[in-house]
């Protein structure tokens, strides 16, 4: 029967690099046997344009019962003054949040090709291979109180509230315990300890899982800020980074420059087994370049190939798709970002002529 993937392209550049994902899916279906129907609907600012609402509940639903979601991006200089809870990114919270995909799985690996275009040494970089596991429906993105207060005479007080379960806390780890199997074993979470509560139950937790079910995992503990700087300072010593929402969104796009760009690193979010994922380019709607036809859509692509792996069922697609990007950037294929000049739909030809 034939899988479901609902295309969200959403805003900016992601309508341009979901563009080249669905001609990659268009072509595994007709030569590579791949059997998957995509659909689409609007998605952030252009749902907000069209219905008022970053999200429509339909499509929330339909995010709920397809197999697999792509999303482009959201968000832009025109949705920025809306309230809060109407902005585009507050419509992908929305999502993440009901399709209940707790871990956000961000590989930062530098193909061959590229060990020259990060703003790293070729030495640091070469041969990397860093997977986060970023925990993705908690923590301070969803913690309440929230708000900004009036407290009168001009004053004002914005608050958010960084709070973690021990059940929110061990099944994120359980998946950063799993993943290490077919990896080198180690694991570093990365935490506040030292000044969050939050932190002190993070590490508490992280460690008394491994200690019951995972024994075999080569386990460390690293506060946050120490990450960021060694993640610069000698990245390589990583295999696998486990760390909550926020410390996760920041490092990612720390560890993307070590890739050459960040228009090389896709994400996998994913939950409870056989629930849909939701899969998308850790990078944003990019509004300094939308429109010019400039964006690199490897990381979209990328992001397709997880789906291929974690949903579709088609591991040896998502193979495919991943030999074809590097046999690409091989060749010398280079969009802008990474120091070439070729379009947003020259890299895709690339890729889809690479594909077989
Ligand atoms: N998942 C998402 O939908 C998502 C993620 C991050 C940011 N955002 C939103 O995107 C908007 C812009 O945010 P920002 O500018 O801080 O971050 P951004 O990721 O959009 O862009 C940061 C920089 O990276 C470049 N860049 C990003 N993706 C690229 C690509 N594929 N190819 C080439 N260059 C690329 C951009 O041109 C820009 O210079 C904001 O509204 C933000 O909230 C959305
Ligand atoms: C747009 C925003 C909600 C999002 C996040 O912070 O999770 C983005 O930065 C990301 O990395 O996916
Ligand atoms: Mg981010």
């Amino acid at each position: 029967m034939s899988k479901v993937l609902l295309l969200l392209p959403g805003d900016g550049i992601g309508p341009e690099v979901t563009a080249e994902s669905r001609r990659v899916v268009e072509a595994l279906n007709a030569r590579h046997g791949l059997d998957v129907v995509m659909e689409e609907a609007l998605f952030g600012g252009a749902a907000i344009d069209a219905t008022g609402d970053p999200i429509e509940e339909a499509t929330v639903a339909r995010a709920q019962a397809v197999d697999a979601v792509l999303m482009g991006a959201v968000g832009g200089p025109k949705w920025a003054n809306q309230p809060f809870d109407k902005r585009p990114e507050a419509g992908l919270l929305e999502l993440r949040s009901a399709m209940q995909v707790f871990a956000n799985l961000r590989p930062a690996m530098c193909f061959p090709a590229l060990a020259d275009a990060s703003t790293l040494k070729r030495e640091h970089v070469e041969g990397l291979n860093i997977l986060f596991v970023r925990e993705l429906t908690g923590g301070v993105y969803f913690g309440e109180p929230r708000g900004i207060e009036d407290l009168g005479g001009g004053e004002r007080r914005g608050v958010n509230t960084q709070v973690y379960t021990t059940t929110e806390i061990r099944r994120v780890a359980r998946v950063a315990f799993d993943l290490a199997k077919g990896r080198t074993g180690k694991v570093c979470s990365a935490e506040k300890s030292n000044v969050m509560e939050s932190g002190l139950l993070w590490k508490q937790e992280v460690q008394k899982l491994r200690d019951e079910e995972y024994p075999h995992v080569d386990l460390s503990h690293m506060l946050a800020d120490n990450t960021a700087m060694q993640l610069v300072k000698w990245p390589k010593q990583f295999d696998i980074i486990l760390t909550d929402n926020l410390f996760g969104d920041i490092l990612s796009d720390a560890a993307a420059m070590l890739t050459g760009s960040l228009g090389m690193l896709p994400s996998a979010a994913i939950g409870e087994a056989g629930k849909p994922g939701l899969y998308e380019p850790i990078h944003g709607s990019a509004p300094d370049i939308a429109g010019h036809g400039l964006a690199n859509p490897c990381a979209s692509i990328l992001s397709l190939a997880m789906g291929l792996r974690y949903s579709l069922g088609r591991a040896d697609l998502a193979d495919k798709v991943e030999a074809a990007v590097s046999k690409a950037l091989d060749d010398g294929v280079r969009t802008r970002d990474l120091g070439g000049n070729a379009t947003t739909r020259e890299m895709g030809d690339a890729v889809l002529e690479r594909l077989g």
